[in-house]
C-alpha cells in the first residue's frame, strides 16, 4: 500500500483531495506543504499531496518553491475541490477577537470576517486546521476551517458556507519522485520551471515556443530565484502531454532557451478539458512533417 503523505494536520482541504488521490494509499499528515515533499524525498512517503492553485487567491507559493527546489519531483495526478468555510468557535463561546486561518483561506473570506466579525484580528496559521487546534488551546477564538474540520476537532460552529465568491475551487496535485508518467488521455495538463537567461526577450522566446506549436497555457507563474534580486522562474502550465510529439518537440525547444529547465509531470486534468489543437498543429502534423524532413534528409525527397 502506497503512503500519501499531505498537508495537514487532519481536516486540511489537502486531506480530503488526498482521499480523492490516494486510492486507498495510508494518508500521513505533515504540519507543511515543504516537510509533505520532503517526506518523500527521504523516501517516508511515496507521493505528496499538496495545493497548488486557488481561483480567488491564485498560486501556493509554498509548494511553486517546494517543487523548484532540491531533488525534483513530478504530479501525476490532480483534484480540484470546490471551497467554501465552516467558522469554528470554542464550546461555550465567549468573545471572538481573533480568527485564524492558513492566509489563502483568510484572503478568500476577507468580506464576510468584515461583515459578521469586524472586531477580530486575522491572524495567520500553517493550515486552516491548525487554525482550529490553536482554538481547542486557547490561542485564537475563531478560525476559518474545511467544513470536515469540526468532525475532528471539538469546537462549535458560528457560521457555515462562507464564502466571498461563492464558486471559489483549489486545485491540489499528487506529486512523487520522477518514474512512469500517467498514459495520455487527450486532456492533460504538463508543468515546468524554467530558470531563464537574464537577457531581453527571454520569457517572450519561451512564450512563442509554446505558441509556435499551437500550445494552449493554463498557467503562467513567476517566482523569484532568492539568489540574485530581480532574478526569477517562470512556472508554466500549459495543455497536453509529454508523449505527444508536437509537446515533445516544445520541452526540447524551451531547453534551449533556459539556463534551467525542471519538468514537473504531464497528468490528466481533473476539470477534463480536452486540449485544444487548432489546424496544422496536431500531432499528426508534427509525425508527417519530421517524417518527410528525414526522407529529405535521406534524398528520398526533394
Ligand atoms: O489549510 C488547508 O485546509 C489547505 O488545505 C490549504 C489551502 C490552500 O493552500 O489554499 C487549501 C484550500 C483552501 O483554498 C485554503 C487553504
Amino acid at each position: 500500500m502506497s503512503r500519501i503523505a499531505y498537508f495537514g494536520p487532519q481536516g486540511t482541504f489537502t486531506e480530503q483531495a488526498a482521499r480523492v488521490l490516494a486510492g486507498g494509499g495510508e494518508l500521513i499528515p505533515v504540519e507543511t506543504v515543504r516537510l509533505a515533499m520532503t517526506a518523500v524525498r527521504k523516501g517516508e512517503a511515496d507521493a505528496a499531496c499538496v495545493p497548488i492553485e486557488n481561483s480567488v487567491e491564485g498560486v501556493v507559493p509554498a509548494t511553486l518553491d517546494a517543487l523548484s527546489e532540491s531533488t525534483p519531483l513530478v504530479a501525476v495526478a490532480e483534484a480540484i475541490l470546490p471551497i467554501h468555510f465552516s467558522v469554528l468557535t470554542r464550546r461555550g463561546g465567549g468573545d471572538i477577537k481573533t480568527v485564524a486561518s492558513h492566509p489563502h483561506a483568510l484572503a478568500q473570506v476577507r468580506e464576510w470576517l468584515e461583515a459578521n466579525l469586524p472586531d477580530a484580528h486575522p491572524v495567520a496559521s500553517s493550515s486552516t486546521s491548525a487554525a482550529a487546534v490553536g482554538v481547542l488551546e486557547g490561542q485564537f477564538d475563531a478560525a476559518v476551517c474545511a467544513p470536515v474540520a469540526v468532525e475532528h476537532y471539538d469546537l462549535d460552529v458560528l457560521a457555515t458556507e462562507v464564502a466571498d465568491v461563492g464558486d471559489a475551487a483549489t486545485r491540489f496535485l499528487l506529486v512523487r519522485p520522477p518514474g512512469e508518467l500517467p498514459e495520455p488521455t487527450g486532456a492533460d495538463r504538463t508543468s515546468v520551471v524554467a530558470a531563464a537567461v537574464n537577457r531581453t526577450g527571454t520569457l517572450a522566446e519561451l512564450l512563442t515556443a509554446l505558441a509556435d506549436r499551437g500550445i494552449n497555457l493554463t498557467r503562467l507563474d513567476a517566482r523569484p530565484t532568492r539568489n540574485n534580486f530581480g532574478e526569477y522562474r517562470f512556472f508554466i502550465d500549459f495543455e497536453g502531454h509529454l508523449a505527444e510529439p508536437r509537446i515533445l518537440d516544445a520541452l526540447t525547444a524551451l531547453r534551449r532557451h533556459c539556463r534551467n529547465l525542471r519538468f514537473l509531470g504531464s497528468h490528466p486534468r481533473a476539470d477534463g478539458t480536452r486540449t485544444t489543437i487548432e489546424p496544422g498543429f496536431g500531432n499528426d502534423d508534427f509525425v508527417d512533417a519530421a517524417v518527410w524532413a528525414d526522407a529529405v534528409r535521406k534524398g528520398d525527397l526533394a
